[in-house]
């Protein structure tokens, strides 16, 4: 049994309510917010979270691409962001974070980055519902998979039995039966589900 979380990022921009419409039996929206310092870009944030919060009852899977998202944690909470990702990478504490998030009433996750090693996740990991294994670098959508990635989500799935592990990047129907005998419980897939003809069809097929 995989989750599949169509990511925002894919969308057409210009008609945000619709493109949520046909992902309507997706199993969470992935949500992309980038701070143009983390990454260098910006995408979306929490008023385009709470405007499409009263289109669909879908989870919001909100991935925080974010230098400091300990302030942001309230805000995207408030506006209907039903878990929230932060990146072990950021200049927060991690604990201080996932306690931040938990107190929201959200469900806490952390993404990590390509460069960073699984065993980046000290023992506070304990007390995460999910991670997000980046198999690219974070900050754009539509690119290729670093298949490489792959063996970290065995690793976190084996050490953090209580969390559910997200792939989140190049995500198609050639990779994601990869991800999935590695383990993956969660699949980010933006523009292979937004940019098909069917995204009902392409959604199936990748949890097939
Ligand atoms: O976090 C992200 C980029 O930083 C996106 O979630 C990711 O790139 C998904 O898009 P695609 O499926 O097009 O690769
Ligand atoms: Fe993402």
């Amino acid at each position: 049994m995989v989750y599949i979380a169509p990511s925002l990022l894919a969308a057409d921009f210009s008609r945000l309510a619709e493109e949520v419409g046909r992902i309507e039996r997706a199993d969470m929206l992935h949500v992309d917010v980038m701070d143009g310092h983390f990454v260098p870009n910006l995408s979306i944030g929490p008023a385009v979270v709470e405007a499409l919060r009263k289109k669909t009852k879908l989870p919001f899977d909100v991935h925080l691409m974010m230098e400091e998202p300990l302030a942001y944690i309230g805000v995207f909470r408030q506006a209907g962001a039903d878990i929230i990702t932060f990146h072990i990478e950021c200049q927060d504490q991690p604990q201080a974070v996932i306690a931040a998030i938990k107190a929201s009433g959200a469900r806490a996750g952390v993404a990590i980055s390509p460069k960073t090693p699984a065993e980046a996740i000290g023992p506070w990991g304990e007390d995460l519902s999910q991670i997000t294994v980046m198999t690219v670098e974070p900050g754009f959508g539509g690119q290729s998979m670093m298949l490489d990635m792959l063996p970290k989500v065995y690793k976190l799935r084996a050490r953090f039995p209580q969390a559910l592990v997200e792939v989140d990047g190049g995500v198609n129907l050639e990779t994601a039966p990869l991800c999935k005998a590695a383990g993956a419980n969660i699949l980010v897939a933006g523009t292979s589900v937004f940019r098909a003809q069917d995204p009902y069809l392409e959604m199936r097929c990748l949890a097939m």
